[in-house]
């Protein structure tokens, strides 16, 4: 029997992964460093499916769905989708706010396989609460409240002031991805 011939083997993504408070400017950055980069990336984040494109159906308190029950399911179903896509050979750049340490090891288990670059996102406590203020569409206080643990689970890759710029922010953010180590500080952790 005469062989199929097959596809060649597809390397894996690689990840950018951006952690920081809410209001930090995660966000912005992940569009700033997408659209600097000469290679494709794909923007894929926890908020596409929370704040947008009619993913969740209503989840005001008074139900008819409970939140609670539902959060680490789709928290679990975002987390397992990264490695799915890495591993087709997506490039990805995600923007994440670490809240346990529970879902930090779970991503590291994860993505331990994959080149993973992680930034750290800083911003001070006055900036975040005047930028929360100023979007109207999140929560007034959970900037605070991230902020207080936000940063304490890991080392980085590399770290950014997010008071500068994007635009600049970004191609500082693209200039060390250029010159990382391997493995980078996720695939370090035990
Ligand atoms: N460098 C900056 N200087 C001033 N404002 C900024 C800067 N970066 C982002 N912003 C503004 O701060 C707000 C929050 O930005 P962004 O949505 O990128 O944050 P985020 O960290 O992704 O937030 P969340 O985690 O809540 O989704 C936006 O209104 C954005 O325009």
């Amino acid at each position: 029997m005469e062989d199929v011939p097959s596809s060649p083997p597809v390397p894996p993504g690689r990840l950018i992964l951006l952690n920081g408070a809410s209001s930090a400017g995660k966000s912005t950055l992940c569009h700033a460093i997408q659209t600097r980069i000469d290679e494709p990336f794909l923007q894929f984040s926890l908020d596409f499916l929370m704040f947008g494109a009619r993913v969740l159906p209503r989840r005001d308190p008074e139900g008819p769905f409970s939140w609670a029950e539902m959060r680490p399911r789709l928290f679990e179903g975002y987390y397992r989708c990264l490695p799915a896509f890495l591993g087709a050979g997506n490039n990805l750049v995600v923007d994440y706010i670490i809240e346990t340490p529970e879902q930090w090891r779970r991503l590291v288990e994860l993505l331990r396989p994959f080149d993973v670059f992680l930034v750290g996102v800083h911003c001070p406590l006055d900036e975040l609460e005047r930028r929360e203020r100023a979007r109207g569409d999140r929560h007034l206080g959970d900037a605070r409240r991230d902020l207080l643990t936000v940063h304490t689970f890991t080392r980085y890759d590399f770290e950014v002031d997010s008071r500068r710029p994007p635009e600049e922010n970004s191609e500082r953010i693209i200039a060390a991805w250029h010159l990382r180590r391997w493995p980078g500080v996720l695939g370090r952790l035990s």
